[in-house]
């Protein structure tokens, strides 16, 4: 599936179209299309391994396409790499940190780098750094090291910033004020482009979401738009019940009920040991008729929830549920 929504934010300032990328002949991106808007955050999720950091690194200038076009800013980030330092922001998954010096040492240097810096005080207490300032990058905790990460990336007030993963293996505390810092370069007009496997990161964060597996983006557009898609069984109302109950309960038979109480319209499948999903037409019958299913069943459910699908759901309907 592949929706093209409206343009999100202003001009385009990231285009990649037709990217391939291949290690040892092997392609690991192929023929990726991408575009970030100014103004906007675009998201990249896939499983792992699907190109996402590779895609990211062809941007950053840090890995060399074998094929297809990349632009930043109208220029070539592996040509052009010089002209672009100054105008772009790089968070590095692995933070690409030097490991001897001190956490505040490192920011305060990035940002001398710059000619129209961001303030360093302000930016540390932001991110909590002034905490850990004195403390050398190698005894930073991982979460530390991700908030350094994404302080030295925001330093140059690039009007491009590329985040790989930028809350991984944060604390909610500074989840939170990460989102909000990614919220406000929004606002001031930057292009955003993150990478992440947080799914609320992305319903919270992205105007616009690309869905990439093996090296493909099989999906694109807003956040309501891959909501509103189909799900696997035909469903366009975004219905679903959730349910939390013991272990090896009879799917098939729910969903009989379920037809028998609505109408036939139900698929209802155990995705994980004791958690039910019927997809179907929800309403105050179907609901009814899960209670007593249940309670037939001698069940106590711990849970039933209704809803929508999440984007968790559109991505694991889309890539499938087997591990990477
Ligand atoms: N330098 C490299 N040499 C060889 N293979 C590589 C190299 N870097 C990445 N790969 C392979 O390319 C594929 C895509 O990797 P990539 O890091 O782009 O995936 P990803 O989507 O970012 O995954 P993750 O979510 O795990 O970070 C993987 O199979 C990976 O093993």
């Amino acid at each position: 599936m592949t929706v093209s929504p409206p343009a999100p934010g202003g001009p385009a300032a990231v285009e990649v179209r037709g990217l391939v990328k291949r290690y040892g002949g092997r392609p690991v991106v192929e023929h990726l299309d991408l575009t970030a808007h100014a103004g906007a955050v675009t998201a990249v999720l896939g499983p792992n391994g699907a190109g996402k950091t590779t895609t990211v690194e062809c941007c950053e200038g840090l890995r060399t396409p074998d094929g297809g076009t990349v632009r930043v800013l109208g220029l070539d980030p592996a040509a052009d790499a010089a002209a672009l330092r100054p105008r772009v922001g790089v968070m590095l998954q692995d933070g690409g940190l030097p490991s001897g010096a001190r956490a505040g040492e490192v920011l305060r240097h990035v940002a001398a780098m710059y000619a129209r810096p961001r303030d360093v005080g302000e930016l540390s207490e932001r991110l909590g750094i002034g905490g850990f300032a004195r403390t050398t990058v190698r005894r930073l905790s991982g979460g530390q090291r991700q908030r350094l990460a994404l302080a030295c990336a925001l330093a140059g007030r690039g009007q491009v910033v590329f985040l790989d993963e930028p809350s991984a293996g944060m604390d909610p505390q500074s989840r939170r004020a990460v989102w909000d810092l990614i919220h406000e370069l929004r606002t001031d007009g930057v292009a955003v482009v993150l990478t992440t496997h947080l799914m609320d990161e992305a319903a919270d964060l992205a105007d616009h979401v690309h869905i990439v597996d093996h090296g493909r983006v099989i999906a694109a557009g807003t956040v309501p738009e891959l909501l509103a898609h189909d799900g696997p069984h035909g469903t366009t109302t975004a219905a679903r019940v959730r349910i939390e109950a013991r272990p090896g309960l009879d799917a098939a038979a729910l969903a009989k009920a379920l037809d028998e109480a609505t109408g036939p319209a139900w698929h209802v499948s155990e995705t994980e040991p004791g958690v039910y999903v019927a997809d179907g037409p929800v309403d105050p019958a179907a609901l009814a008729a899960v209670t007593a299913w249940l309670a037939d069943a001698g069940t106590l459910a711990r849970t039933i929830t209704t809803g929508g699908r999440t984007l968790e759901d559109v991505f694991l309907d889309l890539t499938g549920r087997h591990l990477r």
